[in-house]
C-alpha cells in the first residue's frame, strides 16, 4: 500500500534461525497484497530465497548484512528498486518487505533509509516485525548482545517454536522481552500461524542479567563447505556428530544438497536438525552444493576436514 505517496516498508529480523523464512512463506501464501521481497543473508551463499516463490518480486542481497558490510549495498539496491518502480508504466507492488539476516541489528538499516534522502522520498518504514524462538530465545538474550537489540528494535515480537515449549519457559521469555522492550506487541506464530499465548505464571521469575562484554565474545562468522560428491549417509552422520560437539557454537546450518532422493533442503538451528525438505527441481541455483554454517569457534577447513573424515 502507498502511505502518502510512499512505498510501506516493513522489517522481519530476528536471531539466527528464528522462523523469519517458514514465517514470510506462510504469510506470502495467506495474503493478497502484492509484497517485493529483499532477503539479505550474511553469508555469500544465499539458500532462503528459493523458498519465497510467492513473492511478487525478489531480490536477493548476499555476502554481508544489511546493517554493517552490506548498507551500502542495500541502500543502492533500494534506490535501484525504487528508480525502477517510479518509471512510467512499472508495476509496483503494494508493500517491500526486508528480510534481514540472523546477524543484523535492524536499528542501523532502518537509520540508513532515514537518512538517505532518495529512499525517505520513496519509502515508509511502517514496521519492524522481529521473531524470536521460543526455545532458544531467553538463553540467546543471556548471552548474544545481537538478540538484545534485534528486541529492542522491534515494534511487534512475534514468538515462533512455542509448541511443546513449558509455560515457565515462555513465561521468562516473555518477561525478557518485556524488561528489554516493553513498548512491543508480544505476539505467537507457529509455522507463520498466528497462536494465542496461554496465560503464563509471571510471578517469581529471573530478572535478565547483565551481558557479557562485546569484546568477550568471538564474532559470529559465516562458512561455506562444499557438499559436491558427498555422500548422504556420511553427510548427515557428520552433520549429527558435529552439532552434537559444537551445536552451542555452530549456531545455524543450512543447505541444498543434491541426492539420489531430490534436491534437499538440509536445516539445523543449534543442536536440532530437522528433518530435510524436498526441493522442486531447479538448474543454476547457486545455493546447491554448498552447507552454509554460521557460527564461532571454528574455521571452514576445520569443518571441511571433518566432514571429509565422515564421508570419505
Ligand atoms: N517447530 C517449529 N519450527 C519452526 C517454526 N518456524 C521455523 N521453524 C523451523 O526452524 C528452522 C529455521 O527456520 P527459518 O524460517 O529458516 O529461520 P530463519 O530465521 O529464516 O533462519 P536464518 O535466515 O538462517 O536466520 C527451520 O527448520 C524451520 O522449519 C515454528 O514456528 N515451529
Amino acid at each position: 500500500m502507498k502511505v502518502d505517496g510512499r512505498l510501506k516498508l516493513v522489517v522481519l529480523g530476528g536471531y539466527l534461525g528464528s522462523g523469519k523464512t517458514t514465517w514470510l512463506r506462510h504469510q506470502l501464501h495467506k495474503h493478497d497484497a502484492s509484497t517485493h521481497v529483499i532477503v539479505n543473508e550474511a553469508a555469500e551463499t544465499p539458500v532462503d530465497h528459493g523458498l519465497l516463490g510467492r513473492a511478487a518480486g525478489l531480490s536477493v542481497l548476499a555476502g554481508g548484512c544489511a546493517c554493517c558490510t552490506g548498507r551500502d549495498g542495500f541502500v543502492r539496491a533500494l534506490r535501484n528498486l525504487c528508480d525502477g518502480w517510479s518509471r512510467a508504466g512499472a508495476r509496483r507492488p503494494d508493500q517491500i518487505l526486508l528480510e534481514t539476516s540472523g546477524l543484523a541489528d535492524p536499528a542501523p538499516i532502518i537509520e540508513a533509509i532515514r537518512s538517505d534522502p532518495v529512499l525517505t522520498h520513496h519509502v515508509l518504514v511502517s514496521g519492524i516485525i522481529v521473531l524470536v524462538d521460543a526455545q532458544h530465545g531467553s538463553t540467546q538474550l543471556r548471552s548474544e548482545p545481537l538478540g538484545r537489540a534485534q528486541v529492542a528494535a522491534a515494534d511487534r515480537l512475534i514468538l515462533t517454536k512455542t509448541a511443546g515449549v513449558a509455560d515457565r519457559t515462555l513465561a521468562q521469555l516473555v518477561a525478557d522481552l518485556r524488561a528489554i522492550n516493553p513498548g512491543a506487541e508480544i505476539a505467537a506464530a507457529e509455522h507463520g500461524v498466528p497462536r494465542l499465548l496461554p496465560d503464563l505464571p509471571m510471578e517469581g521469575l529471573a530478572p535478565l542479567p547483565p551481558l557479557p562484554a562485546a569484546e568477550d565474545l568471538t564474532p559470529m562468522v559465516a562458512m561455506r563447505v562444499a557438499l559436491e560428491g558427498v555422500n548422504w549417509a556420511g553427510f548427515s552422520l557428520w552433520l549429527s556428530a558435529v552439532l552434537h560437539a559444537r551445536g552451542n557454537d555452530l549456531v545455524r546450518v543450512k543447505g541444498v544438497m543434491r541426492t539420489p532422493a531430490g534436491r534437499l533442503l538440509v536445516q539445523a538451528v543449534r543442536q536440532q536438525v530437522q528433518a530435510p525438505e524436498v526441493l522442486p527441481d531447479a538448474a543454476d541455483d547457486p545455493s546447491e552444493g554448498h552447507l552454509v554454517v554460521l557460527g564461532r569457534g571454528c574455521n571452514e577447513a576445520q569443518l571441511a576436514r571433518s566432514l571429509g573424515i565422515f564421508t570419505a
